[in-house]
């Protein structure tokens, strides 16, 4: 007889057929052994890795070795100690740029780490806008996050070329490559609905129109494979503290096209980006590589966090996750159906698989105080304005179990508000 693993409590009050069920989808799970990899406070179910991963236990150790010997003892010398194998400060974007790339379908040399999403879309946006320079439109999904309008806005304004930040619903983007519009941006999964979309479909029909695709991979990176080579994606950014648990503020990614890497300029020409910053040279020259996209002085620290936390991705089968993540979500969506028809729940998230990330969400008018009482109770999601409940899934930490304890919690809120 399969046993309960030891993070979990049984679970009073459920079927023992729907026991039997799940216990054996757990059995079979071939990631379920990484969740020891990570540090989770006993008994929450921690359903916000979409918004702060929780932490690999490799992390801590990591840190304070760089603290202690690297820079309390090596001090300066930690900058080009070990370069021979790699080993350095100076290396650790790069060393870092490759684990990203083996998540998101990149070759190593196309993606670079450092500073933050936002300021990784501003870089990538004006590179976009400078190859595209005779049109005059960024073309955005309407209910794109707001760091993404936002930049885009400000950097419109910036350029001062009478730039325009065309927002339109998401399902309406195919429609409106017309030719004034010079780059796509968008967020491969929406942060509210956890709607997917057709990341390779996108692209291609923005390429017949001439257009170029910036994608915001906040919400898939870690989440499930990205196939930027696949697709022909031109820009991307994405987060390191959601899905690749790269702790609180974690170094950002950016992704630029190797046919792009020869003329796409940086907006931020700092030294660390130049072909040989210590040859102190008197005007730019770029790294050959997306190395050109680190600007300043790299964030040793979290950047040492963010490279130990994407070491758990090792020996992950990327198949394995999305199919994981899916029999997650399939699993909530199908238990929480019952109380969707009790209580005002309406679920906002696709039931097609192609069209769906690694989060279901719910509207329900009262979704504020329902989010505050469900993370009281040790099941923590995510309250998005105006009205919706957000539960992201993290094939690498959750199990069946896992998702019949939220259950159990949601249904017992919406009982006690009723
Ligand atoms: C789609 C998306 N883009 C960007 C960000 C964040 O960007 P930054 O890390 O710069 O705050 C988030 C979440 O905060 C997000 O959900
Ligand atoms: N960076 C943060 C800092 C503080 C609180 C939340 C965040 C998030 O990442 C929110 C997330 N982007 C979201 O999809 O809602």
């Amino acid at each position: 007889m399969t046993t309960l693993p030891e993070h979990h409590p049984a679970l009073p009050g459920l079927a023992p057929d729907l026991l039997g069920h799940l216990l054996t989808l757990d059995a079979r799970d071939p990631l379920a052994h990484k969740r020891a990899e990570f540090i989770l406070p006993e008994g929450v179910v921690y359903l916000d890795g979409n918004s702060l991963g929780a932490m690999p236990r490799a992390v801590p150790d990591r840190v304070a070795r760089v603290l202690h010997g690297e820079w309390g003892e090596a001090l300066i010398r930690s900058w080009t100690a070990g370069a021979e194998s790699g080993e350095d400060w100076m290396a650790l974007p790069d060393r870092v740029a490759a684990k990203v790339a083996r998540l998101i379908g990149a070759q190593a040399h196309e993606v670079a780490v450092g500073d933050s999403t936002s300021v990784n879309l501003f870089k990538v946006l004006a590179s976009a806008l400078h190859l595209n320079p005779d049109r005059r439109v960024i073309l955005t999904d309407a209910e794109n996050f707001p760091t993404d309008l936002y930049v885009a806005q400000g950097l419109g304004e910036l350029l001062g070329r009478g730039h325009e930040l065309r927002r339109v619903p998401a399902r309406d983007i195919a429609a409106q490559l017309t030719p004034d519009v010079a780059a796509v941006l968008l967020t491969e999964v929406d942060y509210r609905t956890g709607e997917r979309l057709d990341m390779a479909a996108v692209t291609a029909a923005a390429h017949a129109q001439g257009v170029l695709t910036v994608w915001d991979l906040a919400h898939s990176a870690g989440a499930f494979p990205v196939d930027l080579r696949g697709v022909g994606a031109d820009f991307a950014v994405g987060c390191g503290y959601k899905y690749l648990n790269g702790g609180p503020g974690a170094p950002a990614f950016v992704f630029v096209a190797e046919r792009h890497l020869p003329h796409a300029p940086t907006a931020l020409s700092g030294w660390m980006g130049h072909a040989d910053p210590f040859e102190m040279e008197r005007s730019y020259r770029p790294a050959g590589n997306a190395r050109r996209f680190v600007v300043g002085t790299p964030q040793v620290l979290s950047l040492s966090a963010l490279d130990t936390a994407l070491d758990v991705f090792e020996d992950v089968n990327l198949g394995d996750l999305r199919a994981k993540s899916l029999s997650l979500t399939d699993t909530f969506i199908e238990l929480m159906a019952p109380l969707g028809e009790r209580f005002s729940l309406t679920l906002v998230t696709p039931l097609d698989h192609a069209r769906r990330g690694s989060q279901v969400s719910y509207r329900h008018p009262d979704a504020a105080r329902v989010m505050a009482r469900l993370t009281a109770r040790g099941i923590i999601g995510d309250f998005r304005t105006p009205d919706i409940l957000r539960f992201g899934f993290t094939p690498l930490y959750h199990s069946h179990l896992d998702v019949a304890r939220a259950v159990q919690g949601v249904q017992a809120v919406l009982e006690e508000q009723a």
